[in-house]
């Protein structure tokens, strides 16, 4: 056990406090605080513990926050109505539609994420954001990735310069990571289930991020020593049980730092949520 374990909770508290500062000035000023509308679609128990998160941490920060819990068989149309309402409801300021969406309308994914407001779009997953943050312009970030930028910079882990390996290629975690530590001037390799040698890869890190979804998939060796490792995974293994991507026991022997599951970069993801609320606001008050 070498490692410096990077606990979520401390960075995510500054995030917090930061937020709820920013939330008390615009209600100052505006008399208006921010809003955030959750929508729960169906009765997955993993995204009740989330939207549970998301919604106490609104209540601490004096953001106003709306769940909307609709029912397993909500049609699309069904939906996409309620985005409607939300994109015109001037309390609201953040949209979140909670992922995995039920079996029956999971294909209309992209169309209903579509139709958010990007304005409110405080997952950072419509379009319009994507290509801004491509781009480079100011845009809502996702949550996850930013979280963990935030992190890395709160924590004084250089980037700039340094080789990031990425496991892992989804819209909302593996892909926007690779831009933003592209943004931040790090040299970043992508790997995903169709890469050969990988381990040889993921050694050649300095900064090395999992977000699979395999628990302990990311092994000792697999790790060069004193690198930096952001475990983005959550496995539930057992109804108790949440455990990372990355075998935490055998790889704090040689990273110089690592994030715990739980307790680690989760935290951060609804720290960086409320900070997009926020900057959501900010723009659609001042
Ligand atoms: N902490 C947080 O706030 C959050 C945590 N998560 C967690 O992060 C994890 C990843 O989530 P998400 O990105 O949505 O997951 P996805 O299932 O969408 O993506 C998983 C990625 O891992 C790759 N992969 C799968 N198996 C292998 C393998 N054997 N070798 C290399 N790469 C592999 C896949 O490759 P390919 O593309 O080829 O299929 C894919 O790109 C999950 O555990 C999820 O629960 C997610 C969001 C937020
Ligand atoms: N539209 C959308 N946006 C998301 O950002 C989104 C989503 N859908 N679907 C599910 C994933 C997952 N996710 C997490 C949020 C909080 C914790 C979190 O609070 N984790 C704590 C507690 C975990 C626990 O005790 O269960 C921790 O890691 O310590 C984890 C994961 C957001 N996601
Ligand atoms: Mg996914």
């Amino acid at each position: 056990m070498s490692a410096k374990i990077l606990e979520g909770k401390f960075f995510a508290q500054q995030l917090k406090d930061d937020a709820g500062r920013r939330a008390a000035a615009l209600q100052e000023k505006y008399g208006r605080a921010p809003g955030l509308a959750v929508i729960r679609v169906g009765n997955d128990p993993a995204s009740e513990v989330y939207v549970r998160n998301k919604d106490k941490a609104c209540a601490a920060l004096g953001i106003y926050s709306e769940v909307i819990a609709m029912p397993e068989e909500t049609s699309k149309d069904e939906l996409i109505a309620k985005i409607d309402a939300l994109n015109a409801d001037e309390k609201i300021d953040g949209i979140l539609v909670q992922l995995p969406l039920p079996a029956q309308i999971a294909q209309f994914e992209a169309e209903i994420l579509n139709r958010i407001d990007p304005s409110k779009d405080v997952d950072g997953f419509h379009p319009v954001n994507v290509g801004k943050m491509v781009t480079g312009e100011p845009a809502l970030l996702p949550c996850t990735p930013a979280g963990c930028i935030r992190m890395l910079e709160m924590a004084g882990i250089e980037i700039a310069g340094k080789r990031a390996v990425v496991i892992g290629r989804s819209n909302i975690v593996g892909k926007p990571m690779f831009h933003l530590l592209m943004a931040k001037n790090a040299t970043v390799t992508v790997c995903h289930s169709r890469t050969e040698n990988l381990a040889e890869i993921t050694r050649q890190a300095d900064i090395l991020v999992a977000a699979i979804g395999k628990p302990n998939f990311v092994k000792k060796d697999m790790v060069k020593k004193g690198a930096t490792v952001i475990d983005v995974g959550i496995n539930r293994i057992a109804p108790k049980k949440l455990v990372g991507d990355v075998d935490f026991e055998a790889v704090s022997e040689v990273a110089g730092a690592i994030t715990p599951v739980p307790g680690g970069v989760g935290l951060l993801t609804v720290a960086m949520l409320m900070q997009n609320v926020v900057q959501a606001a900010e723009a659609h008050l001042q």
